[in-house]
């Protein structure tokens, strides 16, 4: 089957990605007819009420978030929220309580762990600080990829908004150098790549044991370890199977498999990346060799990163 033929909903389901309504906005399936929770989400509508979340994808920007967050929809035990809410990172949201940001979150029975994500909380200096306000048990999910490939796909996502808008937007190179001067390490996508600078004030309000780190490279490659990693972490009991994932040949990556019914991410995942020059990698690669030690050395895991 052809990756552009699964991006409207499941036969049967109403729409589980709404395409309509932007790639932010994922409609998950009801569990139930899908097979994998028989009683769960049909027990009353007494048992099933918002809940806050109990864990949140923070980020990063561009690193495999949505794709998290599909692949756990597909656990009985997760309710995920279908868009990204940016609550604790934009004031006019934050403003609005923590009322508001509970009716954006999903129905969800007693025994499910009601999820977001929102990549912008990583870099935001407020969030650490509201979300353990919030919830200092709060579990929090971090995806990282190569921070090269990273700012790449940062330019691609910009560059292919700005092209919707008729809106020009300069070659990466010019972006990332300043003429014979270096790298312009101002540059926003750089900056969001620094994965230590943003890591610190998370890990000034939360305990290492509540931050777990997802490797994104992984997740592309071969889904399900990394997803065993992250059900132990939430605690929730090990579901996912190798058969909810197959490898789309058209898509070029993994995409999602529930009974008969099959699901790829949009068509603004997995854009092709526009090519940089050896020397302009190995530029960013020796920049980011010492703030990527210094973030592994936070985390207590390597990445075999450029
Ligand atoms: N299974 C699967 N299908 C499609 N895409 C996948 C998948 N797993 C990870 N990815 C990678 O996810 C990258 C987009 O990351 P995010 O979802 O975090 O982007 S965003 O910040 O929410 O815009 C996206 O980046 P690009 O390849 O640059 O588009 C993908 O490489």
């Amino acid at each position: 089957m052809g990756a552009g033929s699964l991006v409207r909903g499941w036969p049967g389901l109403g729409p589980w990605y709404d395409a309509s309504r932007g790639h932010g906005n994922w409609v998950p399936p009801r569990k139930e007819a899908l097979g994998l929770e028989p009683a769960l989400q049909t027990r009353g509508a007494n048992s099933l009420q918002r809940r806050l979340p109990q864990g949140i994808i923070i980020g990063v920007r561009k690193g495999g978030t949505r794709a998290l967050l599909e692949m756990l929809a597909l656990h009985p035990q997760v309710a995920a929220a279908h868009a990204e809410v940016h609550f604790f990172n934009r004031e006019e949201n934050y403003r609005r309580g923590l009322g508001w940001y509970r009716q954006q979150m999903p129905f969800s029975g007693p025994g499910q762990l009601t999820m977001e994500k929102t990549p912008g909380y990583f870099s935001s200096p407020q969030a650490p600080e509201r979300v353990r306000a919030m919830d200092p048990a709060m579990r929090l999910l971090l995806i990282v990829r190569d921070p090269v490939e990273r700012l790449v796909s940062d330019y691609t996502q910009i560059l292919h908004n700005r092209r919707a808008r008729c809106k020009p937007y300069p070659p990466l190179e010019r972006l990332l150098l300043r003429g014979d001067r270096g790298l312009n390490t101002r540059y926003k996508a750089i900056q969001r790549s620094l994965y230590a600078l943003h890591l610190a004030p998370w890990l000034a309000a939360f305990p290492p044991a509540h931050i777990h780190v997802v490797d994104g490279g992984g997740l592309i490659r071969e889904p399900l370890p990394e997803l065993r990693r992250v059900e132990q972490f939430l605690g929730l009991t090990p579901s996912l199977r190798p058969d909810n994932f197959y490898f789309n040949q058209t898509k070029g990556f993994y995409c999602l498999q529930a009974g008969a019914h099959q699901h790829c991410l949009d068509e603004s995942k997995g854009r092709p990346h526009p090519p940089i020059t050896e020397q302009l990698l190995e530029q960013l690669c020796t920049y980011f060799s010492a703030h990527n030690e210094h973030f592994f050395s936070l985390v207590g895991r390597t990445f075999n990163w450029c």
